[in-house]
């Protein structure tokens, strides 16, 4: 890596002020951790890199050590906790200040993105960035392309142009895996390898723009803030001085960047810990190298290894069945799970009939468990695609299941969301050209060319909210008058958050009756829902940064609040379902062509992420694995055909695993299922038959 480094003052002579003052009571850390753990806890002094395999506590790990690093008199403000998800590093401060004290909340972290966010915000001015830049998310970032390709005049192209979302990968990827344009392309999207250097100048032209307008995407906050740390030496050494202790979690998903920016900040104290399972790593696609944590050694070279290898969430069954999975993985690194757990039930793989038995199978189940006292919070449902969901969502709804959704579609992916974030943005940002074009659009009469025309004249005038006076026909222009008034008069910072967001309510409720009468109670209901969220937040710079850093499921707003006494079940996507774990989880969907995904079966390296991906789903159940998959699917709402189970669930022992058949009968005791029969588990040890199901095999 070509970093220079501008060590611009001396602390070696500090007296060892960077080793803990050992406070903390030893006998707590040494009889909840076992010693791997507890040597991981403890050595808290220059470099560490923790490997372990899934469930063998690299969370608590983690946890202990912010604990113990506070216990030991550190400032929570000297220790800085980079998670995977905001979720992530919440869960893990709010277990860190159970062991010690609320002190522990006071650390600094979140996601690399978050914390590049915070410092970029705060050193702006010394680094020449506006100082209310602008985050992109992803539908915005895509947006923005949009408008640079539309204005270079390649969507008119007489051979098809790659779209948006397309081009936002290739670049993207180009950033995070340091690759020059052409050869993502070529590896991804050969049939589009004519139009490289036009991506190319379109990469230039649409960092100008960001530029030009004060936005950052999500790959420019990590790379401005390398840049930052390059070309800033003095502020890039005050900030990696303010950061004593360094750690870093699910460093297998790390791109280079990152790996680059631990590097930064752990340049002055040298104090970094990277925990990471190479087994776990699912986030190639987005330029994640599992290889950063092999490098991690050559990085730092005093680096000191730990493994930790004793399983302590799943039953010996599970864990058996999910290391032969893993075993089947190309490229590894070997690990030796155990588990000292007492016996537990053989997971099971179920083939239903179709989607709807699938369904009705896990919603069945889960009143059972609940029945025998499994309380939901501890139950999940796992799948590829946020999508494979949607019909197991309906039964949950009807059987009065609270669930909250992870993974799937986000609040601000939602078009009337949008549109009431674009009021906010507007406020926030007045140069936000996406955000106009949005607002503008929903005036009554309004088009992309009108809508052009007036963002040309904001983008020129030195009060863009004065588009009253834009001269435009006068069918717009009390309109205009209005949203321009609206704006200015919220743009004054004069009122709350919470104030400012029901005044932009009371004026889009009528538009948004006029553009989505169908179903305008329930979009009415969800805005009501998002300003309840939208309360929880300081100040409209924090919300939007926030909402697009890390943004909130749909369901989180659009599910009835769960009853006090009882916590919800999870669906999750598999990626969204990565550190956490349940008593029981069912993984839906198991097809060849889902999981593994049809884009990945013609590529080992593709195959063997798929694979992990199974890995870390499977490794989330404590106790009860129901691996689902439908025999006959139906595409486009009507049409059958029949499914392949995935390919991962072919030749497995059969010892590691049990077969449910599920039966159809007519009910003795009273319906639970709308009057209909109810479909029964029937157990079948997998003794040497284990050849698919196809519907004869099942008796009814
Ligand atoms: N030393 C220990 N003694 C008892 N239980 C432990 C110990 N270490 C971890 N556990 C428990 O094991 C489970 C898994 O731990 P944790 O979530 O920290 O693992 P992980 O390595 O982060 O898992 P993954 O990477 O698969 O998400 C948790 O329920 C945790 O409380």
């Amino acid at each position: 890596m070509n970093t220079r480094k501008f060590v611009l003052y001396d602390d070696s002579d500090d007296g060892g002020k960077d080793s803990p003052a050992h406070g903390a009571s030893l006998e707590k850390y040494q009889s909840e951790l076992n010693s791997a753990q507890f040597e991981a806890v403890t050595t808290t002094d220059g470099a560490l890199l923790v490997v372990a395999g899934a469930g063998t506590g690299k969370t608590k790990t983690l946890t202990y050590r912010v604990g113990y690093l506070i216990e030991s008199g550190v400032p929570a403000s000297d220790i800085l906790l980079l998670t995977f998800t905001r979720r992530a590093a919440q869960e893990m401060l709010a277990r860190a200040a159970a062991i010690c004290d609320s002190r522990c909340s006071q650390i600094q972290g979140g996601t690399f993105h978050a914390f590049a966010h915070k410092l970029l915000r705060l050193h702006a001015s010394q680094i020449g960035l506006a100082e209310n830049f602008t985050v992109l998310d992803q539908a915005d970032a895509e947006e923005t392309l949009d408008i640079v390709r539309t204005a270079l005049g390649f969507n008119k192209k007489e051979k098809r142009f790659p779209k948006k979302r397309t081009l936002a990968t290739v670049i993207s990827t180009s950033r995070n895996k340091q690759l020059p344009i052409e050869l993502v392309v070529e590896a991804q999207y050969p049939h589009f390898l004519s139009f490289a250097e036009e991506i190319e100048f379109l990469a230039k032209k649409y960092r100008e723009y960001k530029r030009a307008n004060a936005l950052l995407d999500f790959d420019d906050l990590l790379t401005e803030l390398r840049d930052l740390f390059l070309n800033f030496p003095e502020l890039g050494h005050q900030i990696s001085s303010s950061l004593r202790y360094v750690m870093v979690d699910e460093y297998q998903d790390t791109n280079l960047v990152q790996a680059e920016l631990v590097a930064h900040f752990s340049a002055v104290h040298k104090n970094v810990m990277a925990v990471g399972d190479d087994a776990q790593s699912i986030y190639a696609f987005r330029g994640a190298n599992y290889r950063n944590i092999l490098d991690f050694p050559n990085q730092f070279p005093e680096c000191k290894l730990i493994k930790l290898e004793e399983n302590y969430r799943s039953t010996p069954e599970i864990l058996s069945l999910t290391n032969f999975v893993i075993n089947r993985a190309k490229e590894k690194f070997t690990k030796t799970l155990f588990s000292r757990k007492p016996e537990g039930e053989l997971p099971a793989i179920v083939s239903a009939p179709d989607e709807r038995f699938q369904t009705r199978f896990i919603a069945q189940r889960i009143l059972e468990l609940r029945e025998e006292g499994v309380p939901l919070r501890e139950i999940a449902v796992l799948m590829r695609n946020g999508r494979d969901s949607y019909a197991l969502e309906l039964e949950l709804r009807k059987r009065n299941i609270p669930f909250v959704k992870f993974g799937g579609q986000k609040v601000v992916e939602a078009a009337h969301i949008k549109d009431f974030l674009a009021y906010l943005k507007l406020i926030y940002n007045p140069r936000d050209v996406i955000s106009w074009n949005r607002v503008l659009q929903l005036l009554e009469g309004v088009g992309p060319k009108t809508a052009k025309q007036v963002i040309e004249w904001v983008k020129d005038s030195g009060s863009p909210y004065e588009i009253g006076g834009v001269k435009m026909s006068a069918k717009y222009a009390a309109s205009l008058k209005n949203l321009g008034d609206l704006l200015g008069s919220l743009s004054s910072g004069k009122k709350s958050l919470g104030e400012t967001a029901a005044a932009v309510m009371n004026y889009y409720l009528p538009l948004m009756h006029e553009k989505y009468y169908e179903d305008f109670p329930k979009r009415e209901k969800d805005l009501e829902n998002f300003l309840n969220i939208i309360a929880n937040y300081q100040n409209l710079e924090t919300l939007l940064a926030e909402l697009a850093l890390d943004p909130i499921e749909l369901t989180a707003i659009e599910t009835e609040p769960a009853k006090p006494d009882e916590q919800p079940m999870t669906l999750s996507t598999i990626h969204s379902a990565k550190g956490l774990e349940w008593r029981t989880v069912f993984l839906i969907n198991m097809l060849d062509g889902v999981l593994p995904s049809k884009y990945a079966v013609d590529d080992a390296a593709s195959l063997d992420e798929e694979l992990r991906l199974l890995y870390v789903a499977m490794t989330r159940a404590k106790s009860l694995l129901y691996v689902c998959y439908p025999i006959v699917c139906t595409q486009r709402g009507f049409e059958d055909y029949m499914s392949n189970p995935s390919r991962f669930l072919q030749k497995l022992p059969d010892a590691l695993y049990e077969r449910i058949l599920l039966v159809q009968e007519k009910r003795k005791s009273p319906p639970q299922l709308s009057g209909k029969a109810k479909p029964q588990l029937q157990k079948k040890a997998s003794g040497g038959k284990n050849e698919n199901f196809n519907d004869d095999n099942l008796p009814f």
